[in-house]
């Protein structure tokens, strides 16, 4: 714990000497308490002397100092008395990762989605004007990945319409997304990081050469006229300025004295204004600084020592589709692959290395991500835009109107679906069914093992009449799960099925003598949990099949004529309940197979709290002992006489109807 900060004022009290001391204290505490459980460890070492500085300069929380994306608060939360919560940062009610309304009234904004922070600040502001509280100065502070969203964009233009809204907007320009940040924007303020000491150098020249006798007077003014030039050739104030913002920059992002007095300066201004700050993505920890690929933005557990992460990795879902992208580049050289920013987290990296014309990384900009997708659709090639799932949140209506609107062949794989884990609320993946569900022309689907993955982006690459979305899980992928038969429906009977839109997998069927109880309906990861719930229901006596829909959305028509067959239907999804599969099932099923009750076991359609995907499972009653237990129990309370009369085989259940039956 950092014992000395118990809120801004201990650091507003501190001399250069102290604050020095401080921050390399907080660079080995971050190390230290990061290195635990994993964290956002790369960002917040970058952000020690600037979160310092803020908090000498503006007076938190009558000034808001909102953070884009959150991940960078870390420091924000030691500075504002929050050190000894480090020990359970990232865990069930513990110090969230990211900044928590209801931990401080320092904290603003807990979306970790990002590019927002410009848009809340122009609103506080706005607000604050409203109120007449003039003396307050809301700050927003905002990476230079995050400045690659377009909603930054939308809020600059606000802020800046507005010249006596006072916002002060800190860029802080590390250079990186996970990657190097790209884009134009971004090429620019990279010309310029390149000569970090320039500032400094014109700054000497200016306070020494006029004093020279007789020369010195025309020779600065001829420099500062060369300085101008340089200064718009090679800085972005040219792009600000000419929004109407006032610039200042570029400020060395770790000299807390250089950056409490352009920041002084900032909030002297009253108006907007754009405080461009250079720092670096894990300042003072070499195995951060050194790590090219992601500068340990979000390592997990590691060695303190070394930076080396303390597990070993084991096959996961993004590894399986990394490999799968790459060998359908190799077969098909019309296959494009995008990404927002994020192409090592979502498995883009081999394919990037290997077909650096067929990828695009356009920044945090998924909305463009999908339209662009859609672009290259209409041009000829097949698209595929990899994302986190909850980040295709604020890319619906591109995927709607841009993609499916035009029966655009555009792949959509969304890594880190249903419930992640303790990134928490904004990060949990599970609107993205709920959202494929209301697109015309989609097909989702939820591959339930690597095998299945497989298949299903091959299938999906080949659809061109319209787009295509797969989905899964962080971490692990688990063991193959075999079907015992695959059919699709052919009129009123099942057939015998290859694969492809509208096949099902039959995964397990009732024991020979046993009756068909139930229909499971397993979506994705969660077949697993579903065969083992079966077989507890077995010993039981009742009977269950479970089937896997692979392609889920539109709901296949198989299923009509397998509730049929059955007493009641369940279905199981990782994600959202309102408007989920479970939700697509129940209105086919409703009108096909009146006679046949659907249970729906999915999330909540709540904001789950940041938990390990473990826990949540467990407390949301999703783990196959529960989902054994909450059939057991539908089953009695639905045909409470079978059980008693036929111990489980159901002898004298209702007769069961032919699907289509009205
Ligand atoms: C809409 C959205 N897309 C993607 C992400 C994933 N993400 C989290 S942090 C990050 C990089 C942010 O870069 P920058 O804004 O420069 O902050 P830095 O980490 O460099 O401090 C990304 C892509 C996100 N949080 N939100
Ligand atoms: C803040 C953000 O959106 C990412 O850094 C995210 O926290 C990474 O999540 P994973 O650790 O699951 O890749
Ligand atoms: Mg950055």
């Amino acid at each position: 714990m950092i014992r000395r900060i118990t809120s801004p004022a201990d650091v507003r009290a501190m001399d250069p000497e102290q604050l020095t001391a401080l921050a390399a204290e907080i660079r080995d505490f971050l190390v230290q308490q990061v290195s635990v459980r994993g964290g956002h460890l790369g960002p917040n070492l970058g952000v020690v002397e600037l979160t310092l500085a803020l908090h000498r300069v503006f007076d938190s929380p009558a000034d808001p100092i909102v953070f884009d994306t959150g991940h960078q608060a870390y420091v924000h939360k030691i500075v504002t008395g929050r050190s000894d919560g480090f020990g359970a940062l990232r865990t069930r009610g513990g110090l969230s990762g990211y900044p928590s309304r209801e931990e401080s009234v320092h904290d603003w904004v807990e979306n970790s989605h990002a590019s927002t922070s410009l848009s809340y600040a122009d609103g506080l502001a706005k607000a604050f004007a409203v109120r007449g509280e003039r003396n307050r100065t809301v700050v927003g502070v905002i990476g230079d990945g995050a400045m690659t969203g377009g909603m930054a964009w939308e809020a600059l233009n606000n802020i800046a319409a507005a010249k006596d809204r006072p916002v002060v907007i800190v860029l802080n320009d590390n250079g990186r997304s996970y990657a190097p940040t790209t884009g134009g924007m971004a090429q620019r303020m990279a010309a310029l990081r390149l000569k970090p000491g320039y500032e400094r150098l014109l700054d000497q020249v200016k306070h020494t050469l006029p004093k020279a006798p007789v020369v010195g007077g025309p020779m600065y003014s001829a420099l500062h006229a060369m300085k101008t030039a340089v200064k718009d050739w090679l800085l972005p104030p040219v792009m600000f300025a000419d929004l109407g913002l006032k610039y200042l920059g570029p400020i060395d992002g770790h000299d807390i004295a250089e950056l409490e007095q352009a920041l002084r300066r900032a909030k002297g201004f009253r108006g907007p204004v754009l405080v461009h700050v250079l720092t670096r993505k894990g300042q003072g920890y070499p195995p951060a600084e050194n790590d090219d690929l992601e500068q340990m933005h979000s390592p997990p557990a590691f060695d303190p020592l070394t930076g080396r992460p303390v597990a070993v990795p084991t096959a996961t879902w993004t590894g399986v589709f990394s490999h799968e992208l790459v060998r359908a580049g190799r077969d098909r050289d019309d296959l494009v692959a995008i990404t927002a920013a994020m192409s090592g987290p979502t498995g883009l990296d081999a394919f990037a290395a290997e077909f650096p014309d067929r990828f695009h990384d356009v920044g945090i900009a998924e909305q463009h991500a999908l339209t662009s997708a859609a672009g290259l659709a209409m041009g000829g090639v097949h698209p595929v835009v990899a994302l986190y799932a909850t980040f295709l949140n604020r890319a619906f209506d591109q995927l709607l109107m841009d993609a499916a609107l035009h029966r655009l062949g555009v792949t959509v794989v969304l890594d880190r679906a249903g419930v992640t884990g303790e990134d928490g609320p904004s990060h949990h993946g599970m609107w993205d069914l709920s959202l494929a569900a209301l697109v015309p022309g989609l097909s989702a689907a939820a591959p339930r093992d690597g095998q299945l993955l497989a298949e299903l982006f091959a299938e999906a690459i080949a659809v061109e009449d319209g787009p295509t979305l797969l989905r899964y899980p962080k971490g692990a992928v688990p063991e193959p799960i075999p079907a015992v038969r695959r059919i699709v429906a052919d009129e009123d009977r099942l057939v015998p099925a290859a694969g492809g839109v509208g096949s099902v997998d039959v995964l397990a069927e009732p024991a020979a003598g046993q009756e068909h109880d139930v229909l499971l309906v397993a979506v994705g990861a969660f077949a697993g949990a579903a065969m083992d719930a079966a077989a507890r229901l077995a010993d039981q006596g009742i009977g269950v099949t479970v089937v896997d829909p692979r392609w889920a959305l539109p709901v296949p028509t198989a299923l009509p004529l397998l509730a049929a067959q059955h007493r009641l239907v369940v279905t199981l999804e990782d994600g959202g309940r309102q408007g989920g599969v479970g939700a697509a099932v129940t209105d086919l099923l409703t009108d096909r197979v009146p006679g046949v009750p659907v249970t729906v076991l999915a999330l909540p359609q709540e904001f789950l709290e940041a938990a390990s995907r473990g826990d949540l499972l467990t407390d949301l009653g999703l783990t196959a002992q529960a989902v054994a237990r909450r059939i057991t129990e539908t089953v009695a309370r639905t045909f409470p006489q079978s059980r008693e009369h036929t111990g489980g085989s159901g002898q004298d259940v209702p007769e069961r109807r032919a699907a289509g039956e009205g």
